[in-house]
């Protein structure tokens, strides 16, 4: 296996010019393509995720121009939902961006699909996106077992109607179901239930289906309400914001051993979530500031804090290994659903952080760290997990190396992540 040695680090400074975010890419492919008109989208991330997006919208006949540097994409509509005449499987990696909001709109369309995916999305749920469904009467069937893909789906034209979402497990449960609503035949009421996590990801969702025209109301994250028999209408142009979740590991780099490093692409009103990590890293002592399109962070002490975590699961992991650093423990809390991410989040940090030294604490939603006097170099393991890698990487801005073991899983959202890092040394 391809591991990566990273020798110790000093000292970090520059600017980082962030990839789209994979969050808003793939939301904006799916809307294009579904839209009337063409959209000219700049800076679309060009990363395995999103190629699963753009294969699964080439297979379904949507017509497309990527640049050749792959971050410009012009879409052309098809002005309503998918149609294909013919039977398809489509393979969609690891992707839950694409593999749930896909199959809430191929389930209202008329296509005939199988959806299959690395053997880690076949332990990812997707029961609660497939029972909303099917109080629509969407025909969704398990090819293996019951609440995972792979899923086949004879899709065919819905009505909005009334429909229950539970909302403890993952928010795209909802995205998917907000998307494909508007194209529905009638209007729809949607009723979430237990608490709605990563509630901030909605937010992208319904900003992003204003641009195209929709509005939804909704009440406290509770009950959704949604116009059926509507069309999305492209903006025209679309810049994708830098991905915050990516930003995480720059900016904690610069908490830690800064110098300042400024990250470009996201601003103090971005529209993803993930930008109140910074909040995080100031709540632990660093110095942030914020313009229209950037961040900043310089290196000021740490503290461990104790935070609930939800409403940014991923960058949630950077505050992890940026504990390693920190005076005193850290408690990130409420993220239960890191279990069924890439990998069990939970269990692999608690590991990966043991075999650097750290004391850790792993409940059943929550992790506690307890900094080591003196990090260990330790070969990390990486699950296929792009953030364990990225947020490991940060071990060396101490005296220590670290061994990343397959580095390149990191092409889920930031294929160029090492070099990027590496450029920041001094
Ligand atoms: O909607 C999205 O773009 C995402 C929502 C979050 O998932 P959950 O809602 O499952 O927490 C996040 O972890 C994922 O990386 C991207
Ligand atoms: C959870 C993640 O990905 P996905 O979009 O596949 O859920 C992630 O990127 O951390």
């Amino acid at each position: 296996m391809k591991t990566l040695t990273l020798n110790p680090i000093a000292k970090v400074a520059g600017e980082v010019h962030l990839p789209g975010s994979k969050s808003i890419s793939n939301r904006v492919l799916l809307l294009a393509a579904l839209a009337e008109g063409t959209t000219f989208i700049t800076n679309l991330l060009d990363s395995d995720d999103v190629k699963h997006m753009l294969n699964a919208l080439t297979a379904l006949g949507v017509s497309y121009k990527l640049s050749a540097c792959r971050t410009k994409c012009e879409v052309h509509g098809l002005g309503g939902l998918f149609n294909h005449p013919h039977a398809l499987t489509m393979f969609l990696g690891n992707a839950g961006t694409a593999m749930r909001p896909l199959t809430a709109a191929l389930a209202a369309s008329k296509v005939d699909i199988t959806l299959t995916g690395e053997p880690r999305m076949y332990e990812r749920p997707i029961g609660h996106l497939v029972d909303a469904l099917r109080q629509l009467n969407a025909e969704i069937s398990y090819l293996d077992n019951d609440g995972f893909p792979p899923l086949r789906i004879h899709g065919k034209a819905l009505s909005g109607g009334k429909m229950q979402i539970d909302g403890s497990i993952s928010s795209q449960f909802l995205t998917a179901v907000l998307m494909v609503a508007p194209l529905l035949d009638g209007d729809s009421e949607i009723d979430i239930i237990g608490e709605l996590v990563s509630k901030p990801y909605i937010d992208i969702t319904l900003a992003l289906m204003q641009r195209f025209g929709v509005s939804v109301t909704h009440h406290d994250y509770k009950t959704f309400s949604i116009a059926g028999n509507q069309l999305y209408k492209s903006p025209g142009h679309w810049l994708v914001e830098g991905d915050a979740s990516s930003a995480s590991y720059f900016l904690a780099a610069a908490a830690i051993k800064g110098g300042s490093i400024k990250v470009t692409g996201i601003g103090k009103h971005a529209v993803q979530g993930d930008i109140h990590f910074a909040d995080a890293l100031a709540a632990m002592g660093a110095d942030v500031a914020w313009g229209d399109d950037y961040i900043m962070v310089t290196r000021n002490q740490l503290n461990g804090i104790d935070r609930d975590y939800n409403a940014i699961p991923d960058a949630a992991m950077t505050i992890a290994t940026t504990a390693l650093f920190a005076k005193g423990p850290t408690v990130i809390r409420n993220v239960y659903n890191w279990r069924v991410k890439e990998t069990d989040r939970l269990a692999a940090m608690a590991t990966e952080l043991r075999k650097v030294g750290a004391e850790v604490e792993e409940g059943h939603d929550y992790l506690k760290i307890v900094p080591p006097a003196q990090l260990k170099h330790a070969s990390i393991a990486t699950y296929n997990d792009h953030r364990m890698a990225m947020c490991f990487s940060l071990v060396a801005l101490s005296d220590t190396p670290v061994t990343i073991e397959d580095p390149d899983c990191t092409a889920k959202t930031f294929p160029g992540y090492f070099d990027t890092f590496a450029r920041l040394a001094l």
